[in-house]
């Protein structure tokens, strides 16, 4: 058994990140079937944009929730509960034909991609070394943007040539399976069991001599051990009652370190989840001029340089531990500039300066990554899952109110509709970001203090 001791940590993770790709691909499943969808269920292109953001807000509302029962029941219960919930969502939307139980199976979807994301960043510290967590973390957003990539194109080409129900029942089916995997697999931490172990109640010897890879010799390794428990005041005096939610959550937000990372967050990412969920391909098309072939094209250049960014991010951060966020910070001022260059820009932006942009701005996502790295350090172990939760609520949060803002905006100019969509209206419709930026930006500042003061006070080092 020994000889697997290095491996188990990585197969744990490597199913748990597979399970996260497939819920991408559930969270992404009508991204390119637009078209498609308004046909089977006959709707127009205003409900069509409901499916979407109907299920991220699910998506961003559970979170914390989640976090809460994360930290209750453990990664594999919360893979297993999401993987069920996509499946029977998927089903659902396979056979349903009334467009309102199709929202109910968005609902179920979001539900389900809700428990993945956490839950797999919930297991990393269980398992891994301190050091290699951003590298792993980044790896498992790159794993989950691979599912992204392949989400659009294969299930757009089982939808064209057999049909609705075959495509999503496909996908449904694969969901199941990943989920089956996760039951055999998936371990919360050495020494538990997987699901089935546990069910069945019996814990085989590879469990049993499970070693986190924490425990190995690292050579160099940066110790940034998240807080005591104790560090946070707590109404458990006699060490049996419970937290309240509220309590729980009022306790964690006074951590400077982890208001910190919920601003974090905020910033860096949602521009590229507002122009890849709903945005982009309006502007593209309606606002700059493009063809829908030349946007689609130019839109995979997004998941690319995100893909690539994680790569070299996660050992950057890992190596600059103190100056993680002024990494985060520059990334965002990279995507303010470009930006801004753009809506300045006069007339339609040259392609040089769409490609920059679709380059700079997904560089947002990975760079957001270092949020649950900053998360981490200052989360009591008991509250990571919550702590995740919280975290990764805020970008979600500044994403769909952009969304939604976005919508209004262009309303407002009477250009809400593909027919009277222009450049104009769309530069000022996507200056509604700037406030966005400026609001994380400057909170990113104040809390990066407040939180080197609260380190000095408790005498706590990063490094
Ligand atoms: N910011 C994303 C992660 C990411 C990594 N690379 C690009 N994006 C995030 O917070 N994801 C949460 C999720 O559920 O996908």
């Amino acid at each position: 058994m020994r000889s697997m001791r290095p491996f188990l940590p990585w197969v744990v993770w490597g199913v748990a990140a597979l399970a996260y790709a497939i819920a991408i691909i559930n969270r992404s499943s009508l991204a390119a079937l637009g078209p498609a969808a308004q046909d089977h269920f006959g709707i127009d292109a205003t409900t069509l944009a409901a499916f979407p953001v109907i299920q991220l807000v699910v998506y961003a509302v559970l979170q914390i929730p989640v976090g809460v029962l994360l930290d209750r029941f453990g990664s594999t219960v919360l893979i297993l509960a999401g993987g069920i919930l996509m499946t029977i969502g998927q089903v659902a939307m396979a056979t349903v034909a009334d467009v309102w139980l199709a929202i109910l199976a968005r609902v179920l979807v979001g539900a389900g991609d809700a428990c993945m994301f956490i839950s797999v960043m919930r297991l990393l510290p269980e398992w891994f070394a301190v050091r290699q967590l951003p590298t792993v973390s980044q790896l498992t957003g790159l794993i989950g943007q691979a599912g992204q990539l392949v989400s659009v194109v294969p299930l757009a080409l089982v939808v064209s040539n057999l049909g609705w129900m075959a495509g999503f029942s496909g996908i449904s089916a694969t969901v199941f399976l990943v989920s089956l995997l996760a039951f055999f697999v998936v371990r919360d931490r050495p020494g538990m069991g997987t699901g089935f172990e546990r069910v069945t109640g019996r814990l085989g010897s590879l469990s049993r001599n499970a070693r986190s890879l924490a425990t190995a010799p690292l050579t160099g390794a940066v110790v940034v051990s998240p807080p005591a428990t104790e560090m946070i005041e707590t109404q458990q005096a006699d060490g049996k009652r419970t937290l309240r939610f509220w309590g729980k959550a009022r306790r964690l937000l006074s951590l400077p370190g982890v208001r910190l990372a919920y601003w974090v967050h905020f910033t860096s990412p949602f521009a590229a989840t507002v122009f890849l969920l709903l945005w982009g391909l309006p502007f593209l098309t309606g606002g700059v001029g493009l063809s829908p072939s030349t946007a689609r094209g130019l839109l995979t250049l997004t998941v690319l340089s995100s893909m690539f960014a994680g790569l070299v991010l996660g050992p950057l951060s890992s190596r600059f531990v103190e100056r993680r966020v002024w990494i985060n910070v520059w990334i965002t001022l990279g995507i303010v500039v470009t930006w801004v260059a753009i809506l300045l820009w006069p007339g339609p932006p040259p392609m040089w300066l769409i490609v920059v942009l679709l380059v700079v701005m997904p560089l947002g996502g990975p760079a957001s990554m270092i949020s649950f790295e900053v998360s981490r350090s200052h989360t009591p172990r008991s509250f990571i899952g919550f702590g995740t939760g919280l975290v990764n609520t805020a970008g979600f949060t500044s994403a769909l109110l952009t969304i939604l803002l976005i919508g209004l905006v262009l309303d407002l100019q009477g250009a809400g509709s593909p027919d009277n969509y222009s450049l104009g209206a769309f530069k000022l419709a996507f200056a509604v970001q700037i406030p966005f930026w400026a609001l994380g930006l400057t909170m990113i500042f104040i809390e990066q203090r407040r939180t080197r003061r609260w380190m000095q006070k408790h005498g706590r080092r990063l490094r």
